[in-house]
């Protein structure tokens, strides 16, 4: 197996380092299993948020391979546009030959402040823009990886440890039962969530809804009206600048938020829906008609992500 470790920025974002081209030239990159396409900064790049990050130079790579093929790229906070290229990629010690990846020509300017210069992106190919083939699938096809699968711990509390593993997952980060989840759509890594509930009530997702399971995303993202019936669930009010936060001592006393996924109940305890420092909720409405389980729910579970299953597996982490 092939372990990145990645570097947890304050609970909001993880990344880690790779390398393209020949001599390799260094970039950190989030691993973000709600998208499919591989980016970085490139030095033809005119924004700011590339003038202050690491710029893939192609005519100091020579096994670097130009396209006149545009790449043009929406987040949910952010965007890109480009031109396809291909190289070599290494991560995690695997050599990945021929990998397509996007060079940056504009970034938003939402990318200057980010502690990362770009993003591989670990979703299906199905969702890739220009149909770029994603990074895991060459190392799946080029015979890098023992098993079709990779799995995530993310540590919490700005601890050090967290990684992706390509092609395998470990016991030493999950205690209990790993419980597999058929996907219900490939495409984003998208489950099907039983509803939520909280004292056994339901609070949201009443009667089944959709979600993905993305490292991309800090929070957890839900529908307005369940996100709303949760603020209330909890006591949450609006402060002075629209932040939604409870009580500070309430914290203690509050009951864990039940996700209820193919007939198991995944808890997300108020020290982690809630954020620390601030006592704000750490929920935010979805701009996408899915529930966004966020780094807020990955914390709490070490999640395989299985392409040979078709399926997602959540274990409390160790
Ligand atoms: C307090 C709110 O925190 C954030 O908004 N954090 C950002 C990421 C942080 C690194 C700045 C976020 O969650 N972004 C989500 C926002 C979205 C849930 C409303 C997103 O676009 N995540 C990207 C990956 C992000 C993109 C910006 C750069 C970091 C990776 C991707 O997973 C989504 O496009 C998936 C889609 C279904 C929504």
């Amino acid at each position: 197996v092939a372990v990145e470790p990645m570097t947890n920025y304050m609970d909001t974002t993880y990344y880690g380092t790779i390398s393209i081209g020949t001599p390799p030239q260094s970039f950190n990159v989030i691993f973000d299993s709600g998208s499919s396409n591989l980016w970085v900064p490139s030095t033809s790049c005119t924004s700011s948020a590339c003038s202050n990050h690491n710029e893939f130079n192609p005519s100091s790579s020579s096994t670097f391979q130009s396209t006149s093929t545009s790449l043009s790229i929406g987040y949910g906070t952010g965007s890109m546009t480009g031109v396809l290229g291909y190289d070599t990629v290494q991560v995690g010690g695997l050599t990945v030959a021929n990998q397509v990846f996007g060079l940056a020509y504009t970034e938003a300017d939402f990318f200057s402040s980010m502690p990362f210069d770009g993003i591989l992106g670990v979703a299906y190919p199905s969702i890739a823009c220009d149909s770029a083939t994603p990074v895991f699938d060459n190392m799946w096809s080029q015979g890098l990886l023992p098993q079709d699968l990779f799995s995530v711990y993310l540590s919490a509390n700005g601890a050090s440890g967290s990684v992706v593993i390509f092609g395998g997952y470990e016991t030493q980060y999950y205690s209990g039962a790993m419980n597999w989840i058929p996907l219900s759509a490939e495409g984003y890594w998208q489950i099907t969530v039983d509803s939520v509930t909280m004292n056994g009530n339901v609070i949201a997702c009443n009667g089944g809804c959709q979600a993905i399971v993305d490292t991309g995303t800090s929070l957890i993202a839900g529908s307005s009206t369940g996100v709303a019936n949760i603020q209330s669930a909890i006591g949450a009010y609006q402060d002075s600048n629209g932040e939604y936060v409870v009580n500070c001592n309430s914290i203690s006393s509050l009951p864990d938020i039940v996700f209820n996924i193919n007939g198991v109940g995944y808890p997300v305890p108020a020290s982690a829906y809630i954020n620390q420092n601030y006592c704000n909720i750490n929920f935010q409405q979805t701009p996408v008609d899915l529930w966004i389980l966020g780094d807020v729910f990955i914390r709490e579970y070490y999640v395989v992500f299985d392409r040979s299953g078709n399926q997602v597996g959540l274990a409390s982490v160790a």
